[in-house]
């Protein structure tokens, strides 16, 4: 499990230590953990002597971090280039340092465009130590011209401090760009006021805005460098699952000699209407290969889900009368009419401990009716919104918009507001439970499942999970971190590109990496 946690955490836990040591160990162990990855990535493709880094440092701890870094990288031999962004308020320590190992030192101010090209165009490694966790707001306007020369010469290895300058720490968010051309004739922007990196190395512990979109984007491969942090940090704000944590509990829903195809666990899915029929049976491809013993449907496309999954129980009559289940899906493709408003009450009155999930228009019809239909009611539910399904749940306030601006409040807010377990789906996919908790974030998937049906795949997924056994919590973060490896599998196959996928293949290619996570699941990673 990798962890985050937020910048007001961290600055108390940083506090807590550096009351403990001597001043400056703290920023000196930062730097060389940076340094040593530093040295390590540029020993990918070559030694360390005479390469090219160049530095970019703000004003505060991050731009000290990235001057000792450098300061050690020009002590083994790398040609070191700073450019100071605030050259008045630049770290003095880390500032005489760089220069003591003969590296070179320019101010922001006497790096025009042309001579900003020329320096990065040659730098083999860029070091972005213009803010950190201190960063407010996109990216100021004065440095906005040199992120903007980084964006566009021939790609050196970006390597972020901590966060990458212009990334919310505890969001994830970014500040667009405007349209508008910059002073001094440069392009019109595209893309952030933020920078860019390959690869984030991160202190302490994870930021949470390295792991949720738009931020996770910018940051890149993350590493952690240890400092000594964590007997100070108390409990993560984000947990983000890999493989190994998967693995342990697929391996503990996998069959065993005793078991049968009831003690596994049957779900059941209300989905799907004769107008559509294709819910029903994505809907059901998901839950098949979803880790339940078996599969019931209930509801208008019986006959198609039969004909498509032949070892599917089916009924056309509502949830409540199919016989029994360990848990119900109910919603996908049901449509919106007064016959799916009875089946989604049909499964509200069943009994209160068995899990249920509610996705599509059984939202639209939980969001109707409020959340005291699941609140104090349906301990065991998951709901399983999209932005737009989210912003119709909370209601006044919020939009679409708002919730993918802020998805980590927005699945803490509708927990909490429902009193149940959340999948918030999306670019990164978050689930909570109501409380304090930490959000879970889904680290596996691609944009190549934003196709019309794959959430369908993922709801029959997730209800056989939570048909398993377990928490909703625990059910769900499998499910999406399955739905989103298969994704990946069908997208790209064993190469780097990916192709258009339909939701079937998303589903097919679920015992494909069902296989793949238990068996590398003793390593972490995704
Ligand atoms: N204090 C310490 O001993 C340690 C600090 N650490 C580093 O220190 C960082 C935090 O340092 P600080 O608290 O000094 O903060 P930062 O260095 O993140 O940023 C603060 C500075 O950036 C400027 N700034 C803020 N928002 C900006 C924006 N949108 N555009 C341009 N400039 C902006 C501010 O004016 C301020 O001077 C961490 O991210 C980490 O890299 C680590 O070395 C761990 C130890
Ligand atoms: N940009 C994206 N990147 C990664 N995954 C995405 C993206 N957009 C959507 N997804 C995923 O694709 C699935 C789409 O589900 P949903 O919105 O319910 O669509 P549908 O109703 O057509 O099935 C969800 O699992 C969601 O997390
Ligand atoms: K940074």
């Amino acid at each position: 499990m990798r962890v985050a946690h937020s910048v007001a955490k961290v600055r108390e836990a940083e506090e807590a230590l550096m009351a403990r040591l001597p001043e400056g160990a703290l920023m000196q162990r930062a730097a060389a953990g940076l340094a040593a990855v530093c040295a390590r990535l540029l020993r990918e493709s070559g030694r360390v002597r005479g390469r090219v880094v160049v530095v970019l440092a703000g004003s505060g701890g991050n731009g000290g971090d990235a001057l000792y870094a450098g300061a050690r990288l020009a002590g083994r031999g790398a040609e070191v280039h700073a450019v100071l962004t605030a050259p008045k308020r630049a770290h003095p320590g880390g500032l005489a340092a760089l220069r003591a190992a003969g590296g070179r030192v320019a101010e922001l101010g006497d790096v025009d465009g042309a001579a900003a090209a020329a320096l990065l165009g040659r730098a083999e490694l860029v070091l972005d130590g213009i803010v950190g966790i201190g960063g407010r707001g996109g990216l100021r306007d004065e440095v906005m011209p040199l992120v903007r020369v980084l964006r566009g010469v021939r790609r050196p290895l970006v390597v972020a401090v901590d966060v990458p300058s212009g990334v919310d720490a505890d969001t994830g968010a970014v500040v667009p760009e405007t349209a508008a051309a910059g002073p001094d004739g440069e392009p019109a922007g595209l893309g952030a006021r933020a920078v860019r990196a390959d690869v984030t190395v991160t202190f302490g512990t994870g930021k949470p805005g390295l792991f949720v979109d738009p931020g996770a984007q910018h940051a890149g491969a993350v590493e952690l460098v240890d400092i000594g942090l964590e007997p100070w940090l108390g409990a993560a704000d984000l947990l983000i699952p890999q493989h190994a944590d998967v693995a342990r509990r697929l391996r503990g829903i996998a069959p065993r000699p005793e078991s049968d195809k009831y003690r596994r666990g049957v779900v059941g899915i209300a989905a799907g209407s004769a107008r559509y029929p294709g819910a029903a049976l994505l809907s059901v491809a998901g839950a098949a290969r979803g880790g339940a013993g078996a599969v019931r449907y209930a509801g208008a496309a019986a006959r198609e889900v039969v004909r498509a999954h032949p070892e599917t129980l089916v009924s056309d009559g509502l949830p409540g009368g199919a016989g029994r289940v360990q848990a119900w899906v109910v919603g996908p493709g049901l449509s919106r009419d007064e016959h799916a408003a009875r089946i989604v009450d049909d499964v509200l009155a069943l009994e209160a401990v068995l899990p249920k999930l509610f996705d599509a228009d059984a939202l639209a019809l939980v969001a109707e009716r409020g959340p005291q239909v699941l609140r104090g009611r349906h301990p065991n539910a998951l709901l399983t919104p999209h932005a737009g399904e989210a912003a119709r749940l909370l209601g006044e306030g919020w939009s679409a918009a708002r919730v993918e601006a802020e998805r980590i409040a927005a699945v803490r807010e509708l927990a909490g507001r429902y009193g149940v377990a959340v999948l918030l789906k999306g670019s990164t996919t978050l689930l909570a439970a109501p409380g304090d908790g930490p959000v879970h974030v889904n680290p596996t998937g691609t944009g190549w499942l934003a196709t019309a049906g794959s959430g369908d795949v993922l709801a029959g997924l997730a209800g056989a999970q939570l048909a398993a056994g377990g928490s909703a919590l625990g059910a769900g973060a499998t499910a999406a971190y399955l739905h989103g490896l298969a994704g990946r599998r069908a997208a790209f196959g064993d190469g780097a590109v990916g192709a258009p996928i339909t939701a079937g293949d998303v589903a097919a290619a679920l015992p494909e990496v069902w296989r793949q996570v238990v068996s590398s699941g003793a390593s972490d990673g995704v």
